[in-house]
């Protein structure tokens, strides 16, 4: 394998169904950490393993592009929007190593509970020929990892995040990040019963899905709601 030359690129891929401060302060935190040129967003079309997005891949992608705006170093990446079919990741990065050439530092970013399934990922032992894993660990996470994985990840695992940069791809490197309990999945239960998720998403992010109604805000009913109540309880 070649040296690595210049900053890493790392890719970020998810449903964003919708975006979060679960997604963008830890990537904040990558971007820093690892001295980053920059870190790629990639809504994916159609997910291989999970049921389908609630919004379409343009509003979720308008709704990323919003987020990311005012964070520098952060990029929405359309890739795999172009592609029709299950968006595998192999394919991503594949096209984008295409791009980059071959001696481009490249990581895709992972949460350990993904890593701990990667051995059923469409031809996954591919994926560390393109890219480095950087797979985020977050306080309390210590579930076990499959035997045979871990006997993969042996000879692979970086000792020091300087790894990233020293060759383009091969290494699996465990980067600690904020544990923020925000995901799509409470945010969608929030908005489809009139509650606001201010807070949980930037605010022009906020704004924009109270504007449009996505998800059922503010059509719920909020006058049946009980307001005492916090939302997260009721
Ligand atoms: N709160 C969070 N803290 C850290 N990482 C997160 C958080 N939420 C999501 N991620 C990570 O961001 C990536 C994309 O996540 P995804 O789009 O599936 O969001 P989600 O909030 O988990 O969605 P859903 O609730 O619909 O499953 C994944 O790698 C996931 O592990
Ligand atoms: O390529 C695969 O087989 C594969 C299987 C599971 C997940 N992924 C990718 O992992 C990323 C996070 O997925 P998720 O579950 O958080 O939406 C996203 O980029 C998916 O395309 C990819």
């Amino acid at each position: 394998m070649t040296a690595g030359q210049g900053a890493p690129v790392a890719l970020l891929g998810g449903t964003f169904d919708p975006v979060h401060y679960g997604h963008l302060r830890p990537a904040i935190e990558l971007l820093e950490g690892l001295g980053l040129s920059e870190l790629r967003l990639v809504p994916g079309h159609v997910p291989p393993h999970r049921p389908q997005p609630r919004l379409d891949a343009a509003m979720r992608c308008a709704l990323l592009e919003t987020a990311a705006a005012d964070i520098p170093g952060l990029v929405v990446d359309r890739r795999e929007l172009m592609r029709s079919g299950p968006s595998y990741t192999v394919d991503t990065l594949a096209g984008l190593r295409r791009e980059l050439g071959p001696e481009r530092p490249l990581c895709f970013v992972m949460g350990s509970d993904a890593f701990r399934g990667l051995m059923q990922w469409h031809r996954w032992r591919e994926l560390i020929g393109q890219a480095h894993l950087v797979v985020t660990t977050r306080g309390g996470d210590n579930a076990a990892r499959p035997p045979a994985l871990d006997e993969w990840l042996a000879p692979r695992r970086a000792r020091h995040p300087g790894e990233l940069r020293n060759a383009p791809a091969g290494r699996v490197w465990f980067h600690p990040v904020s544990r923020l309990e925000i995901s799509a999945t409470a945010i969608r239960g929030l908005l489809a019963r009139g509650f606001s998720v201010q807070g949980l998403t930037p605010d022009p992010v906020w704004r924009r899905l109270a504007a449009t109604g996505l998800y059922g805000y503010p059509q719920a009913s909020r006058a049946t709601r009980p307001g005492r109540l916090h939302p997260h309880h009721d």
